[in-house]
């Protein structure tokens, strides 16, 4: 296909809303129902985080062969890891039923009250985003979690009383963004603590494959190789990716999938070779062809690339500081050789120039 059918292609997909932050890692409002069909129903299915399989495996070996219950579990790590699908394999393989529920959305004791007041013995709580319920949720949960009973308060003032109330045992899934966050009380009464890390290239290959599979598109080697590699280290991303190249196979070829198409297809969607999109890749452009590689103050280079501080801030930079595009310095922000080489611009071979009213310190090129 020529450049400017792919033009036309990728006017189409803007059109459909399609092309807006393809790379984000938070699943959007109509992906859960993809995301379910995708999602891994048991332990041997779950691809990567081999650590956190081996221990959960005996955990849950453990449990079953004393015919209780797991202990609680606490997931960490970026979205679109797998703390979701982690967690209901967890009930799977327990052969319990799951609650899904998350801190934002219990306010109040009350609402915690509620929910645990109606688990039955041995289900599993899902609750995501456990760092942001709020306090006295958060004090209920302490007893909740290792007396398996809460005191529910009736009344108001001094004639309040609290009634206790026995829970079943059940298990908590806990997932948080960070860990950090959670006050140590709670966190300590977790008996199994899991922390995810991003997945590896041949990892992803594999999420690609199966995902093809169900979702049956053919797709070769390399194919799925190429889609990993723009995937950012995330299931939820490579999967994502893999529909839209699917449409794009569907549309312009005869269906299937191979290294050429997937390239065509993201380059269409402007997801570079490394998982760049277009803020990221404008926010490295303006920093190295406006402030010669930096360093330059956030709010600058939020101006130069025509969008709001908290979204480079959050939305581009933390991807550009895991590849070891981008580092945050004191004196701001500056790119690394590995920016350079990226965007196919000469290195420069002394310090680089410095913005306009800089402060005139050296970037990473300095001596
Ligand atoms: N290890 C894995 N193997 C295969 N597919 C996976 C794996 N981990 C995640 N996925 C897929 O990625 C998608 C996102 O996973 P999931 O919803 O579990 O992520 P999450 O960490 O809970 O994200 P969030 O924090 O945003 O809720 C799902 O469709 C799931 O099928």
């Amino acid at each position: 296909m020529s450049r400017d059918e792919d033009q036309q292609y990728a006017a189409g997909a803007a059109a459909d809303g399609g092309v807006d932050r393809l790379v984000g890692p938070e699943a959007d409002s109509e992906e859960s129902a993809v995301e379910a069909a995708l999602r891994p129903k048991e332990l041997g299915e779950f691809i990567g985080q081999p650590k956190v399989r081996e221990q959960l495996d005996l955990v849950l070996k453990a449990a079953r062969q004393r015919n209780g219950t797991a202990d609680h579990v606490l997931l960490s790590g970026a979205p679109g890891l797998g703390k979701t699908t982690l967690s209901m394999i967890i009930a799977a393989e327990m052969a319990a039923p799951i609650r899904i529920t998350s801190g934002p959305a219990i306010q109040h004791a009350g609402d915690l009250a509620a929910i645990l007041s109606s688990l039955q013995e041995g289900e599993v709580l899902f609750l995501d985003e456990i760092h942001r319920m709020s306090r006295p949720a958060e004090e209920m949960l302490y007893m909740a979690m290792e007396d398996f009973r809460v005191d529910v308060i009736v009344g108001k003032g001094p004639g309040a009383t609290a009634i206790p109330l026995e829970l079943p045992p059940f298990t908590l899934v806990g997932a948080t963004t960070r860990a950090g966050l959670l006050p140590p009380p709670l966190r300590d009464r977790f008996g199994f603590t899991a922390h995810m890390e991003f997945y590896e290239p041949h990892e992803l290959e594999q999420v690609v494959h199966r995902s093809a599979r169900l979702l049956d598109v053919e797709i070769d080697t390399d194919g799925a190789a190429e889609i990993a590699g723009r995937s950012r280290g995330t299931p939820r991303i490579a999967n994502r990716l893999l529909r839209r190249v699917r449409d794009y196979a569907q549309v312009k070829a005869d269906g299937s999938i191979d290294q050429d198409i997937a390239s065509r297809a993201l380059g269409v969607y402007e997801v570079d070779e490394r998982g760049l999109d277009r803020l990221d890749r404008a926010v490295l452009t303006a920093l190295l062809k406006l402030f010669g590689g930096g360093p330059v103050g956030l709010s600058t280079l939020s101006v130069a690339v025509g969008e709001e501080r908290e979204t480079v801030e959050e939305v581009a930079e933390p991807f550009l500081v895991r590849e070891g595009l981008l580092a945050r310095t004191p004196r701001g922000r500056i790119a690394t050789p590995a920016a350079w080489d990226h965007l196919d611009m000469p290195r420069p071979t002394q310090n680089p120039p410095h913005p306009p009213g800089g402060s005139g310190q050296q970037g990473l090129f300095g001596a």
